[in-house]
Parts: structure tokens; sequence; C-alpha cells
């Protein structure tokens, strides 16, 4: 039984189809067609239909960190429904430690320098992202597009760039075996060169999200 909050290798590579990346420096996952095309282009509709500028939940006052848009995606949109469902049964997380699903939007030019999902200790607005859900526990991000050029993610820790497939899912652990936030989770989402990207976005919290307390800004660290 996994913690509330977590996933783990064993309920992951239950799934057919799931690979794990082998590195010793995170437990990182992938998952080929996790979401049909039709499924992808559905998912594009929606983020073109309504996106803003991203934000940062700790700005660091380099306006180029994070340039892509943000769309929180309508939760009661069939295609919607069906991806939160899909992400339950795979990760076995309990959808109240879930945050608000999103899509990523980036044009030629966007990016998402190196990062980790996880909140700073310490930074400022901590107390603010976590104290009610607490810390992010696992990511869940999918790719709904492959991109002409560019916009590939890229884990220096690892040394492994994955490049856009529409429908492919990546999975890490922002903690390590020991419970500590995990550093080589950094991750950069390279620029997009040619044509554009679109990914979803999944974080599970290690407390039930609280609807209704915590604030639903774009909450990226
Ligand atoms: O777009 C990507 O490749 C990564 C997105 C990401 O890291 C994020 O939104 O936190
Ligand atoms: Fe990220």
């Amino acid at each position: 039984m996994d913690r509330p909050g977590e996933t783990s290798a064993a309920r992951l590579l239950a799934r057919p189809g799931t690979e794990q990346v082998v590195t010793p420096q995170l437990d990182l996952f992938v998952v080929r067609d996790f979401l049909s095309r039709d499924e992808c282009a559905a998912l594009v509709a929606l983020i073109e239909a309504q996106h803003r500028p991203s934000t940062l939940a700790d700005p660091n006052g380099d306006e180029t960190f994070r340039t892509s848009s943000t769309c929180d995606l309508p939760p009661h949109e069939p295609v919607v429904v069906a991806l939160a469902a899909r992400l339950t049964e795979t990760s076995g997380i309990d959808p109240a430690h879930a945050e608000p699903l999103q899509g990523q939007r980036y044009e030629v030019g966007q990016q998402f320098k190196a990062h980790t999902d996880y909140f700073q200790p310490g930074s400022v607005d901590y107390d603010l992202h976590c104290s009610v859900a607490g810390q992010r526990t696992w990511t869940f991000m999918a790719y709904l597009n492959e991109v002409e050029a560019g916009g590939e993610t890229h884990f220096a820790s690892v040394g492994r760039e994955f490049r856009p497939e529409a429908g492919m899912l990546l999975v890490w652990d922002n903690h390590g075996p020991d419970g500590a936030l995990n550093p080589s989770t950094l991750h950069h989402a390279r620029p997009v060169r040619a044509g554009m990207k679109y990914v979803i976005t999944q974080w599970y919290r290690e407390r039930p999200w609280g609807w209704a307390t915590t604030p639903t800004t774009d909450m990226e660290s």
C-alpha cells in the first residue's frame, strides 16, 4: 500500500508498456500511448481555447525563465474526465491529492528553464503553497503532440532528454528513496524551435488539495 499522495515503481510497472529509465538519480518512468491521438487533439483544442501567461511560484527575476502559457483544463469536459480517471487508475493516488489538471502551451522560442517541481523550502511563498496540501509528491506529465524542432525535456542529472511524442507520459518521484526532496529531478523544457508544443501536467500532493482554501493560481515552482 503506497502512502497517501504517492505511487510506487511497483504500481507503475504493473501497467503494461511502462518503462523505468535506468538511473540511480531518481525514479523516472515513461509510458507510451498513454493518450490516444484523438484525446491529444481534443486536449490541445481545450488549451487553445483558453490559456494565460504561465507564472512562477517563486519568481527569480529572470523574465525569460518560464515563457509558456497555462490552461486550467475544464474538469467537466469528457476528455478531461477520461484523463483524470486514467491518471487515477495508473497512479493509484486518491484524486483528492491531485492538483487541478493543467495544460501548458509553448510557441517558438518559449521554454521553462531548469527547475524542480517541488516548492523550495524557505522560499517567500512556501507556506502559501504548501500549508494546506503539503509538498508536491509525484509529477505526471504527458506530451500532446510532436514538436517540429526543440521542446525536449532535459534531465541534466540523468543525461537524458525526452523528445515530445503525442500521448507519451513521463512520471517521476520528486522525493528520493530516503523521503527527502530530490534535486536530481531538475528538468528543463527546452525552447521550441519550430512548431508548437502542448503538454498536460498533473501534480500530486502529500495531503488533500483542499479546493476551498488553497489558491488556484498557477503553482509552479
Ligand atoms: O514542458 C515540459 O517539457 C516540462 C514542463 C514542466 O516541467 C512543468 O510544467 O513543470
Ligand atoms: Fe516541471
